[in-house]
């Protein structure tokens, strides 16, 4: 399991707290930033981008994850979330970080109080579908 030094974890929870800045949340109201510590110590940041058609909005680690794929990152340690209440990723989040890294530190951050709730993906998501659950051929 995944672990963290405490100022490692204070790095990745800061650049949280920044992306949330860049949020655009019109339709909602609901700030949330994620940044995500990767194996080699670069860290991807991503918040949640909004759209008039609400089904189309990107909650802000899924923004994080895509970003940190673009650049040519696939293992990363850790995710941070930073949000009114330090709320946990949704199910589809959880599925789409489950997707590269299944041993991920994920600590959620409460921008008012600053309080950190620290999980594993494992823990958020048990028994994940993933790429074995799929015939190699039809
Ligand atoms: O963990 C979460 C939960 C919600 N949101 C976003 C999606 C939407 O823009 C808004 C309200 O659900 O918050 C995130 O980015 N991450
Ligand atoms: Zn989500």
């Amino acid at each position: 399991m995944t672990e963290l030094k405490p100022h490692e974890i204070d790095r990745l929870v800061h650049s949280a707290i920044s992306a949330r800045d860049q949020a655009y949340a019109p339709h909602s109201h609901f700030y949330v930033g994620a940044a995500m510590l990767m194996d080699d110590g670069t860290i991807v940041c991503g918040c949640n981008v909004e759209n008039a058609s609400y089904s189309m909005c990107l909650c802000a680690e899924r923004v994080a994850a895509s970003s940190a794929v673009a650049a040519g990152h696939r293992r990363w340690k850790a995710i941070a979330i930073a949000s009114v209440g330090g709320v946990t990723p949704c199910g589809a989040c959880r599925q789409f970080l489950a997707e590269f890294c299944t041993d991920t530190l994920v600590v959620m951050v409460d921008v008012i109080d600053g309080a950190r709730r620290t999980r594993n993906l494992n823990q958020l998501l048990p028994d994940a579908f993933d790429s074995s659950h799929l015939p190699s051929h039809r």
